[in-house]
């Protein structure tokens, strides 16, 4: 075997997946220009209103993966992503959450709820995940939640930023980034143990590395489709007259 085919030690594996990080959304234009308070109101809510659907598939997505998924160990560590987004006794859940953001930037339970302002091009983009999720092998659908490894800076960065640039925003909407915080930090842990145990072989590291591009994308097309439509003032059929 020459070395270039050789396995990447756990370390080098690791490094390998955490450099991908150059490709989070959080270097969008879109991201950029909301975590430097350039959004205007209708902007932010635009985005708020859009994420929305990806909060509200994220338990159908981990769903599908406990579906395939015939480790009982696995399966109910996995159920805490589900707890966590639909809510528990005691715990109204992360997609309340979030329509308490929306609320908090000036939308109505109803807007966010009925999804009326979700773009074609973010519900493809969402949609892509959760049949990948639905399809792909467990180890595999289990390890395309890793973008996750870079999701608690831009929760922090929210946190650190918006309440100067975005005075406007009522306290509630900051309740979601706070618990984001310790909840992406322990599906980390958990993804990414799965993850280094299971690609062995450099090839197999590598299919790895493409299946964290293929998450890194459905974000960025995400945020696409958001900086189309509200920064380019170019939503889906702008020049035609309907
Ligand atoms: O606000 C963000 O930028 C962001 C990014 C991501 C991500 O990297 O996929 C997630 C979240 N937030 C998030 O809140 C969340 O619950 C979540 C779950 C997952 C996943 O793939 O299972 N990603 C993310």
């Amino acid at each position: 075997m020459t070395t270039d085919n050789q396995a990447w030690s756990r370390e080098e594996f690791e490094a390998k997946l955490r450099g991908m990080e150059k490709c989070y959304h959080i270097h969008h234009p879109m991201h950029v220009l909301m975590n430097e308070g350039k959004l205007t109101k209708q902007q932010l809510q635009g985005w708020v209103a859009n994420r929305f659907y990806y909060q509200v598939m994220i338990p159908i997505k981990d769903a599908n993966i406990m579906a395939n998924c015939p480790d009982r160990e696995t399966r109910a560590k996995w159920v805490q992503r589900i707890l966590d987004h639909d809510g528990h006794p005691g715990d109204p859940g992360g997609i309340e959450a979030w329509i308490q953001l929306g609320m908090a930037v000036g939308l109505t339970r109803e807007e966010i709820t009925s999804l009326e302002h979700v773009l074609p091009g973010v519900r493809f983009a969402v949609d892509a995940y959760v049949n990948f999720a639905r399809r792909a092998e467990w180890h595999e659908a289990a390890s395309s939640s890793l973008t996750e490894l870079f999701a608690p800076k831009i929760h922090q960065q929210r946190l650190d930023n918006w309440p100067d640039v975005y005075p406007w925003v009522e306290q509630e909407g900051y309740t979601y980034f706070k618990k984001r915080l310790t909840e992406a930090r322990r599906d980390v842990e958990h993804g990414l143990e799965l993850t280094l145990d299971w690609y062995k072989t450099r090839e197999q590291q590598e299919r790895m590395l493409h299946i964290l591009k293929f998450k890194l994308d459905v974000l960025w097309s995400m945020a696409d489709a958001m900086y189309l439509a509200y920064v380019n003032d170019m939503p889906p059929y702008f020049n035609i007259e309907q």
